[in-house]
């Protein structure tokens, strides 16, 4: 932000495609994607706003967002796909169990991640049960990809990611498949390394 502000760098020939949003929430909500991504970025930069992706999940057919998301992911290349990591090894919303071969699609979120996500709603009720997400082969096609990971609560899944099987049991695994990522992990997410 700092060169952008100091107008070093313009974001206006950027494209951007949210890995995964929500469903049962309206963009409106503070908690989806949506809202998170203006309310932090996008209307603080010269972004165009038809350069801006995110799954619809609002008043939509899933399927056919999902299927629309998807075509225009497909036609465009990925140079960074920036992930974070769930406690159970998933990325985007990518759960436990999912192929590597899987595209975007509308996924039920496990309990533990609806349970980790707890913290940014006022109960678990309000948490939702699924979201649409990149599929683990749209993530292998990035270019590059950037993980960033911190907390004790993600050692395990960062040492079974790293060391551990290739599985679909932790979908992070199959980022070893790709040729460049990067993880960037404070000492709590490496103690179990
Ligand atoms: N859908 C997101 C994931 O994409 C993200 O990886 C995970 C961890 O996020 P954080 O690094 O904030 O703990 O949270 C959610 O489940």
């Amino acid at each position: 932000m700092e060169r952008y502000r100091a107008g070093d760098i313009s974001l206006k020939d950027v494209q951007t495609f949210n890995l995964d949003e929500y469903c049962e929430l309206p963009r409106s909500h503070e908690q989806s994607y949506y809202r998170f991504m203006q309310d932090n970025l996008f209307q603080h930069v010269d972004l165009r706003p038809e350069n801006v992706h995110i799954p619809c999940t609002e008043d939509c057919d899933p399927q056919i967002q999902c299927d629309e998301y998807n075509r225009l992911l497909n036609s465009a290349t990925v140079d960074l796909q920036l992930l974070g990591i769930g406690s159970n090894g998933h990325i985007g919303f990518c759960e436990p169990g999912t192929s590597f071969d899987q595209e975007t699609f509308l996924t039920t979120l496990r309990e533990e991640t609806r349970l980790d996500n707890q913290r940014f709603f006022n109960s678990l009720d309000e948490v939702p049960h699924s979201a649409i997400t990149m599929g683990i082969a749209n993530i292998l096609r990035a270019r590059s990809i950037l993980l960033i990971a911190s907390g004790k609560g993600k050692a395990k899944c960062i040492a079974d990611m790293v060391n551990g099987p290739i599985t679909r049991q932790v979908p992070a695994s199959a980022l070893r498949l790709h040729e460049d990522v990067t993880v960037i992990v404070d000492e709590d997410a490496a103690s179990l390394l």
